[in-house]
């Protein structure tokens, strides 16, 4: 199957700033992508070029093999759920869910309202009289029982509460094993919705930093935790990412493999290995990348 989306050198400009910068990556039908990146990376600009809401500067973005602008054939196969999702003020819950299926071809009904249930949303409230993680809440139930071969999830979450996002996280992994289709989610909260991931995209400053498998980036780096003395000896050739001491213990973030005898090495010397978390690490990652671009700035 050929990929879901192709972006090539895709730059966007608002007049002098750029907001996307020379972007490129493909997204691989029937996975789950993270963007992820810091506020104003320029993740929500990247997801409305895709789903043809404003224009690329310069850049070739492919949908489903074509371009997405005016193109229905591309378009009713995406639903994009935004950070603040705007239905029209005075229509309930109820017409939201009942109009969504003359918009997605594949809207399944029922699982609508069962979500509703799982969400506690009252089905005849009026739109305007939604509390802010309601909002959320329909826009993460359209998002579901949609079931569009492209979803695309912007930050869906403002005002939801932990037990809410928790039961999103659930109902999108369940579904999405019954009915594999391409999720795009858009996130900060990295390390909620890590299990989730397959393939994560790292925005920095407009700019792709990190475009890997989920899996190949956790091995990516590793943490040690021991001695200070004995883990300064012990990294000292090695690239570390970031340094914590408590007294005289020191936790260190390092890039890169150990292979099996510097594993015993560690071992012996009483140092504690960890995998580092996904968020850490994008932390670490994009704290680096914007300390290189100063030192070029410089
Ligand atoms: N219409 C616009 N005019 C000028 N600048 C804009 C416009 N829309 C977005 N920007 C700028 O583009 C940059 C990227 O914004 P974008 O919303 O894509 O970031 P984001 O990664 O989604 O951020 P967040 O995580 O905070 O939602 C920001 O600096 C923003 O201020």
């Amino acid at each position: 199957m050929s990929n879901v989306i192709e972006v090539h050198g895709l730059t966007k400009t608002y007049g002098d700033v750029t907001v996307v910068d020379n972007v490129s990556f493909s997204v691989e039908p029937e996975k789950i992508y993270g963007l992820l990146g810091r506020n104003g990376a320029g993740k929500t600009t990247i997801m409305q070029i895709l789903t043809a809401q404003t224009f690329a500067t310069s850049g070739m973005v492919s949908v489903f093999g074509e371009q997405p602008y005016e193109n229905s054939k591309v378009l009713n196969q995406i639903c994009f759920v935004k950070e603040s999702q705007k239905y029209p003020d005075h229509f309930r819950v109820s017409d939201i869910l009942d109009l969504a299926v003359s918009f997605f071809p594949n809207w399944d009904r029922a699982y609508a309202y069962s979500l509703v249930e799982e969400f506690n949303l009252p089905p005849k409230r009026r739109i305007k009289a939604l509390s802010r993680g309601m909002s959320s809440a329909l826009g993460i139930i359209v998002g579901l029982a949609s079931r569009a071969p492209l979803t695309l999830f912007d930050e869906p979450y403002l005002g939801l509460d932990p037990v809410a996002r928790s039961i999103f996280y659930d109902r999108l992994i369940e579904d999405y094993a019954e009915y594999p289709r391409t999720i795009v989610l858009s996130t900060h909260l990295i390390d909620e919705v890590s299990r989730l991931l397959e393939h994560v995209l790292v925005i920095d400053q407009g700019r792709l930093i990190i475009d890997e498998e989920t899996d190949a980036l956790r091995e990516q780096a590793f943490t040690l935790v021991g001695s200070a003395s004995k883990i300064d000896t012990f990294t000292a050739d090695k690239q570390t990412l970031g340094r914590k001491s408590f007294g005289s213990l020191a936790e260190v973030t390092i890039l890169g493999h150990l292979d099996a005898s510097e594993r015993r090495n560690a071992e012996a010397l009483g140092l504690e290995l960890a995998p580092v978390s996904l968020q850490q690490l994008v932390v670490h990652l994009t704290g680096k990348s914007q300390i290189a671009r100063k030192a070029v700035e410089v």
